[in-house]
């Protein structure tokens, strides 16, 4: 019997750097969750331990906040194309990395009306995502958002769906739909990432809103499609959206109607829907959903 070593990455977890930009009397604040692997020819490290190409991931996590200090962070897009040219340039062993970045929000506090230059609340849970992969001189940038919480009151059915011996569930045409979205997107080219991000998550907001509602599956591809329609940029893009589930409390057993007003809030299960919405002339994915988890 032989052992052969496959695929292998390895590097730093999840390294939380929050960086302020006081070029400014207006601070910036960017609060970032990264998490960079590196790849190549790293069999010597596993078969013999020869460390030797061996960068460590202290040394990785202390070049995230470097960086930040010498080059400022900018886009996470742009900070994590940084970051990986640099580790693939390190070493010759290393040939590829794949940078994660997550960023947090912080809304600036309102004092009287006035914004406070330099105080800050934190946003909602939703965060800014990037996976940048890297190959030689190849790379691929797959953007995106988590937890985008949306609901709509009115404009959503669910009907026509089949029935067995199962099936409880009626048949409705009024319901709340709500969602958390979680999106990410390829790039047919190099994009702007600083001006192409907020004019997408509003285009899928605007979409989730005005679409009249058959089922989230409809709602989901409208979201999609309308992104590719407006950017030029994105090939493709894949969404994965539970079904939070409102479910309208019976008060018959109180005497009182009920008319869509009152609802039990669902926590689990869920329904999940997923899917990948792409152009039919995107160019190859390359390796851009290379490890990227939760989806299709
Ligand atoms: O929008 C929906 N899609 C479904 O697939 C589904 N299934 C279900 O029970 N409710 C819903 N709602």
């Amino acid at each position: 019997m032989g052992i052969v070593l496959g695929a292998n990455q390895y590097g730093k977890a999840e390294v939380r750097m929050v960086h302020v930009d006081k070029s400014t009397p207006t601070h910036v604040i960017t609060d970032l969750n990264v998490t960079t692997q590196l790849r190549g020819d790293l069999a010597a490290a596993h078969l013999v331990g020869d460390n030797s190409a061996v960068l460590p991931t202290d040394t990785q996590k202390n070049t995230v906040y470097a960086f930040a200090r010498q080059y400022g962070v900018g886009t996470p897009e742009d900070f994590a194309l940084l970051l990986g040219r640099h580790f693939v340039n390190s070493v010759p062993e290393i040939t590829g990395a794949r940078i994660a970045i997550d960023a947090y929000s912080w809304d600036r506090i309102t004092v009287g009306g006035v914004e406070q230059p330099t105080s800050f609340v934190r946003g909602s849970g939703e965060r800014r995502t990037t996976i940048v992969q890297l190959d030689g001189d190849d790379f691929w940038v797959v953007s995106g958002l988590s937890d985008l919480v949306v609901l709509k009151t009115d404009g959503s059915e669910f009907v026509g769906f089949p029935k067995d011996q199962y099936t409880t569930l009626p048949e409705e045409t009024e319901r709340i739909l709500a969602t958390s979205v979680t999106a990410r997107w390829r790039y047919s080219d190099e994009a702007a990432y600083s001006e192409i991000y907020a004019p997408i998550r509003k285009t899928l907001i605007e979409t989730f809103s005005t679409t009249y509602s058959k089922a989230l599956q409809q709602t989901l591809y409208a979201m999609g499609s309308a992104v590719l329609e407006q950017f030029s940029e994105v090939a493709e893009i894949r969404l994965s959206m539970p079904n939070k589930h409102h479910y309208v409390w019976n008060m018959e057993p109180y005497g009182l109607d009920n008319p869509y007003i009152v609802f039990q809030a669902g926590d689990r299960p869920y329904g999940l829907i997923e899917a990948v919405v792409s152009k039919d002339d995107a160019p190859p994915a390359g390796r851009a959903w290379d490890g990227v988890p939760g989806f299709v």
